[in-house]
């Protein structure tokens, strides 16, 4: 069948659902195509289910140091199963109500199965064939499963499968050891699980500056997660029951004998069975859609939004788009994506959260820099409630005395870092922040002191 609409928005992910809800309510006739669980990557994937399993893991692990607290709770034993089925209710809560917010939506119809174009106007989903002038693409990632020596003799996990696993892995063998590697790591061996991270990279967290790379690691170790970083030949083997990892050719343990292994090695957009080569829209080589500033895509009336993009990988970055989008199409306001600035955590226990400049990026602009740092054992916060792993640290432009930039890698750094982001946003110096009261005892009450101790950086 053929139907006619004001807009089309293909999945259902961060962006695509409130922006069918702007569309609406300002008279369109709009289509929502999703071809999997409403709610995308973040609600049954991605952030809700691994947040819950955090919590989860906390949990045990604040159990396990009764005697630093002053009590004796016996042998923590944890119950995947229970564990399991409290993360997959909380995802199947959102997904639902992401589903009947769509499906009650007056003036919005909802079409489940995959979208594929036909021509730049016109979308197939099973035997329907929906035209508009405005295609607005929301259709997200998913987890890169390279090609790797011996993958196709294993069955192997990734995030999609691995936040329903209601077992405990004996040995779980983690490829990869960046956000979503780390944040699996910790949370399987506070349940109990012998846990190994294979990174070919000579460190953690890459992109971050070494000395946090240095931190993660070092406090994840503490732990008991083992790691073997340079991992140059990473290859697979079954043995038995077991699966065998190689990581090195030439030199350490050849091989690690694991019972689960996990792919985290990064993303790839869902670009690939779009039917994109019948638009023109352009990709890059990753196959990101290429955008501009407003988030058009190089053919008109194509719009991308969210991790397709490239343009960010998170929930927050993806909802910004939605609103970058609805404010340029509905409320002639023209935000862009160049206004945001970068944020994120991850959610390893205690949080690294990260803003604006890293100290690398800071030294290679150029500019006369500031930096006031703290380790967390001297927050008190952070000593009463007995977590004094991390630090605190902020940079700040020496001659506009702009913020360039923050990391908080401590307990409660994840909200107390936007103090320092909203500054940033207001553009205002860092005494604005150095001359607030903040209430004691936070974390973020350490944050106008650090401004009061700025030295050059070194
Ligand atoms: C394990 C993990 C943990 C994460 N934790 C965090 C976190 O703590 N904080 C954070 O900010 N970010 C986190 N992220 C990233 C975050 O989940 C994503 O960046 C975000 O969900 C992207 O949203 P999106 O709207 O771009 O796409 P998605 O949420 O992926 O939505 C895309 C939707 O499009 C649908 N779709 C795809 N192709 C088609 C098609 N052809 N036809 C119809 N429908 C289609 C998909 O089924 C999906 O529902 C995490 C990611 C992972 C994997
Ligand atoms: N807390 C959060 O906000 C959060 C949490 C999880 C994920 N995410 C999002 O998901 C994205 C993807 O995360 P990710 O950790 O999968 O990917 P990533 O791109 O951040 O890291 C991939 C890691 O795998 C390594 N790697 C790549 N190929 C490898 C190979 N063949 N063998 C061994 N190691 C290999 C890389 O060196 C890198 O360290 C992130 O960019 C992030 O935006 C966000």
């Amino acid at each position: 069948m053929s139907a006619r609409f004001d807009a089309i928005v293909i999945g259902a992910g961060q962006a695509g659902p409130p922006l069918a809800e702007r569309m609406t309510k300002a008279g369109m006739k709009v289509a929502v195509i999703e071809r999997s669980r409403f709610g995308g990557t973040c609600v049954n994937t991605g952030c809700m289910p691994t947040k819950a399993l955090v919590a989860s893991a906390y949990a045990a692990h604040l159990a396990g140091r009764g005697a630093d607290f002053g009590f004796a709770a016996g042998e923590v034993r944890v119950d995947m199963k229970a564990v399991a089925a409290r993360a997959g209710a909380i995802s199947a809560r959102a997904s639902a109500g992401v589903e009947s917010w769509l499906r009650r939506m007056d003036n919005c119809v909802v079409y489940q199965g995959s979208a594929r174009f036909e021509s730049p106007g016109k979308v197939r989903v099973g035997a329907d064939l929906l035209e508009a002038d405005r295609i607005f693409i929301n259709v997200g990632a998913r987890a890169a499963t390279p090609h790797m020596p011996g993958i196709d003799q294993i069955s192997y996990l990734t995030n999609s499968s691995m936040v329903r696993l209601d077992v405990l892995p004996s040995h779980l063998a983690i490829i990869g050891g960046s956000y979503i590697g780390l944040e699996f790591a910790q949370i399987y061996r506070r349940f109990g699980a012998k846990v190994t991270v294979v990174e070919m990279a000579p460190r953690l967290v890459s992109r971050e500056d070494s000395d946090v790379s240095a931190a993660i690691k070092s406090m994840l170790e503490s732990e008991g997660v083992d790691f073997r970083v340079d991992a140059e030949c990473i290859r697979f083997a079954r043995r038995g029951e077991d699966i065998l990892v190689g990581v090195n050719c030439l030199a350490g343990e050849p091989e690690i004998a694991c019972s689960h292994v996990l792919l985290a090695i990064g993303r790839r957009p869902n670009t690939d069975d779009l039917g994109l080569d019948a638009t023109g829209v352009a990709m890059d080589a990753r196959g990101h859609i290429i955008v501009d500033d407003q988030l058009r895509a190089s053919v008109p009336g194509v719009w991308a939004l969210g991790e397709c993009n490239g343009r960010g990988a998170f929930t927050h970055t993806a909802y910004n788009d939605f609103e970058i989008v609805a404010a340029n199409l509905l409320d002639h306001d023209p935000r862009r994506v160049s206004e945001r600035i970068e944020a994120y955590a991850l959610y390893v226990d205690p949080p690294y959260a990260k803003i604006g400049m890293s100290v690398a990026a800071a030294k290679a602009s150029g500019r006369r820099v500031l930096v006031g740092e703290r380790p967390m054992t001297r927050v008190g916060r952070a000593v009463e409630k007995g977590e004094t792993t991390g630090f605190m640290r902020i940079l700040v432009d020496a001659d506009s005395r702009e913020i360039l930039g923050a990391a908080i890698f401590g307990t409660g750094g994840d909200e107390a870092i936007h103090c320092v982001l909203d500054l940033m946003y207001a553009k205002a110096p860092y005494s604005t922040l150095q001359r607030a009261v903040h209430i004691h005892p936070t974390v973020s009450e350490l944050l106008p002191t650090l401004l009061g101790e700025l030295k050059p950086l070194a």
